[in-house]
């Protein structure tokens, strides 16, 4: 097998970039960390790439909200690098914390879900909607059309920096195969998951989106939504990232490539049994066994 090539983007901003691609790499990947600016005077690099990977970062110094300027960026200059990743069907897109907040915005994550009241919306909907929620003109959506779930502020207000339990759903999610739960690290401000409404929620449930979720020590999740810190920002089902209808597009808040070896594990010196890698490392594998 010919180890699939990974186009990490980097963007003014972004800094996991140089920890994303190493762990993609011991995962047996070929990773570049590529500037938007390089892509953007040469759009057909993306070719030469079959995973794509939006880091984790402060891209545009989260400017207007995070994740919005890289995602119009691309939207408007690099739709044919979107397209070539997420609607082909023979690649994978992955993206982490920024990233997924980027995919969010593209409304890459959330496709498909109905909106059965759209004939009645107006464009008075949009402007009784919380400016404060970030709800905006995601992808491919009139302006009256809310996006099926956004990201916005952690209920506290504050950038959160915490190592969180995660239990993974059921869902075709390629980067979650065989993972039940793991333990890592999130440190983010603008992460909480709210679903327009009820009916959004249930339909991403029931569509096996909601890939991972935030659970207690045991791995249980209680209630809809836990208290802090098990939830760290009080998002909607605890849901901590999602996927989308073929399991081969997923984002999420949290960072796995933070904890690829057992050392990174806060409590590992007091370990009785180290594992072999840290929690986060089969996820990059999925990655690459999902090309053999
Ligand atoms: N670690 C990150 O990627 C941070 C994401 C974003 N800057 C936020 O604070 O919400």
């Amino acid at each position: 097998m010919a180890a699939p090539r990974v186009l990490v983007l980097r963007a003014p901003g972004t800094n996991c970039d140089v920890e994303t691609a190493h762990a993609f790499e011991l995962a047996g990947a070929t990773a570049e960390r590529i500037h938007v600016g390089r892509l953007t005077e040469n759009p057909a690099l993306h070719k030469r790439y079959q995973i794509l990977c939006i880091p984790g970062g402060f891209s545009y110094g989260d400017d207007i909200a995070a994740g919005r300027i890289l995602a119009t960026r691309m939207r408007h200059h690099l739709d044919e690098m979107i397209h070539h990743f997420v609607d082909s069907g023979d690649n994978l897109v992955l993206g982490i914390c920024n990233g997924m907040q980027v995919l969010m915005r593209l409304g890459v994550l959330t496709t498909g879900v109905k909106t059965p009241q759209l004939a009645e919306a107006t464009a008075e909907d949009a402007v009784a909607s919380p400016s404060d929620q970030n709800w905006g003109s995601e992808t491919n959506t009139p302006e009256f059309e809310i996006p099926p779930a956004t990201l916005t502020w952690n209920n506290h207000g504050r950038f959160e920096d915490r190592w969180v339990h995660l239990a993974v759903d059921k869902t075709p999610c390629v980067f979650l195969k065989d993972i039940d739960q793991m333990y890592l690290p999130m440190a983010h401000a603008e992460g909480k998951f709210v679903a327009r409404d009820a009916d959004a929620l249930e339909q991403l449930r029931a569509a096996g989106r909601l890939a991972i979720r935030y659970c207690d020590t045991d791995g249980q999740i209680q209630s809809e939504t836990l208290p802090f810190p098990i939830n760290p920002n009080g998002g909607d089902a605890n849901v901590a990232g999602v996927c989308d209808a073929s399991g081969r597009v997923f984002g999420l808040m949290p960072h796995p490539e933070r904890h690829i070896d057992a050392t990174q594990h806060p409590f590992w010196t007091r370990r009785k049994v180290q594992p072999e890698h840290g929690d986060g490392l089969q996820m990059f594998r999925n990655a690459v066994q999902w090309f053999a």
